[in-house]
């Protein structure tokens, strides 16, 4: 997959006369560890930078400290436009030009925290829906202002999401909506989701990362630096920690032609006698999770007694479960289920449930697994009374150092 990352602004709002992309936090300039993070990845192999176009010298330099094998995956810079969207504009042209390809990335040069997780999020969640942008839980409360200074609307909280790139996207679908929007004389999205949105395309928002900040003003530039400089001289005042968390779930059989298991419906003799759709899969991840949060469990946040849950899909509660780590600032590293069930047997139905687990969690597939096993007629399952499922989650959550 190729990468398009825009570094053709001007930094206003940061000031000084060098643009902040070339500005060195921790010795290197932002737009070098934008560039290093990226190339690391090895999903990308192609990444065409877009810059301003008397910006070619502060370019060269960029590369002076990049590794050679980061170096190789660098097209030719192209010239950007005025705005954000006429500079992803030309890196898509760019890319088009020489071969187009399935997956594309846009990342804004300014986000040099960018990290692997937040790519596999990215390029798993376009697999699967074709536009996907990563979303962080905004902490104050927002307000839509008249251009008098009166408040028109006060937007529920927990439905925003600040969004950042990378943005991922099948690239025929971005190159054909830019060309649409420019024919149509719109040059003013603010982000690629947005100019998506407006030509049709359902995208999906899959979990940020509080930590892949946008340096924006001269205040996050001072932090960037801080950030980058070696925890020698500088503590980070944060750290991620890695939790692991189990669940468990039973279900008793009863009359019925299928069962749903990880998202997946599938056919089976007996169905499950449940309060919601009654997927032990998903039940026992989402209390994976929030075990690895110390955040209760499925029936504290979703209890049996609330008729809102009765049949309901119990992809939303693996979908909140999932929202809470994200609004802790953390991140899903693993997720691993075992099926304990004499009948149905999983094998044909395992690519279907990890692909939709993976979906569900804004997860990469290899970060899913699903593991089946029989009780060798032993107990409820050996008696075929019912089925049950374990599941073990391993995340990342920021904790304050002591
Ligand atoms: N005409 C433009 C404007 C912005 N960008 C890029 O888009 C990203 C996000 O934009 P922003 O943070 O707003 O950067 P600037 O436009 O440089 O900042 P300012 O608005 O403060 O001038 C940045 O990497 C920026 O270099 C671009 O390639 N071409
Ligand atoms: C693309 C973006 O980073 C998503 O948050 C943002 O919209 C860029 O906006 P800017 O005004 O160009 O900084």
């Amino acid at each position: 997959m190729a990468a398009v990352v825009v570094a053709a602004g001007r930094g206003i709002r940061v000031g000084g006369d060098t643009p902040k992309q070339y500005r060195r936090v921790g010795g290197q300039a932002v737009l070098t560890r934008t560039l290093a993070a990226l190339a690391a990845h090895p999903g990308i192999t192609r990444i065409q930078v877009v810059i301003a176009p008397d910006a070619a010298a502060f370019y060269d330099e960029c590369l002076d400290d990049l590794p050679p094998a980061a170096q190789a995956k660098l097209a030719r810079p192209t010239e950007g436009g005025a705005t954000r969207q006429a500079s992803v504009r030309a890196g898509l042209a760019a890319l088009a030009r020489e071969a187009a390809p399935d997956l594309v990335l846009v990342h804004d040069a300014a986000r040099p925290f960018v990290d692997a997780g937040l790519i596999d999020r990215a390029i798993a969640t376009a697999q699967s829906h074709g536009a996907a942008v990563p979303g962080v839980p905004v902490s104050d409360t927002i307000k839509v202002v008249e251009p008098d200074g009166r408040v028109r609307e006060t937007p529920k909280r927990e439905d925003l999401r600040a969004v950042q790139t990378p943005q991922a996207f099948r690239f025929a679908l971005l190159h054909e909506a830019h060309g649409r929007a420019a024919a149509e004389g719109h040059d003013g999205f603010t982000d690629d989701g947005a100019l998506a949105e407006w030509a049709g395309l359902p995208v999906a928002v899959f979990p940020g990362d509080l930590r892949n900040r946008k340096i924006t003003q001269a205040a996050d530039l001072v932090e960037a630096d801080r950030a980058f400089t070696s925890p020698s001289e500088s503590e980070p005042a944060m750290t991620l920690l890695t939790r692991l968390g189990t669940g468990f779930d039973v279900h008793a059989f009863t009359e019925g032609d299928h069962v749903w298991l990880g998202g997946v419906r599938i056919p089976a003799d007996r169905g499950v006698l449940a309060h919601s759709d009654g997927d032990v899969v998903l039940h026992a991840l989402t209390d994976a999770i929030l075990g690895a949060l110390a955040d209760g469990d499925i029936g504290v946040h979703f209890p049996p007694s609330d008729p809102r849950w009765r049949g309901a899909s119990s992809d939303q509660f693996l979908a909140d479960a999932v929202r809470r780590v994200a609004e802790r600032g953390g991140v899903i590293d693993h997720l691993d289920i075992t099926v304990l069930a004499e009948a149905p047997r999983i094998g044909a139905h395992r690519e279907a449930i990890r692909t939709r687990i993976a979906e569900i969690a804004g997860v990469p597939l290899s970060a899913v697994s699903i593991k089946a096993t029989t009780t060798e007629k032993l107990g409820f399952v050996g008696r075929a009374e019912g089925l049950a499922a374990q599941a073990a989650a391993t995340i990342r959550l920021p904790e304050a150092r002591a």
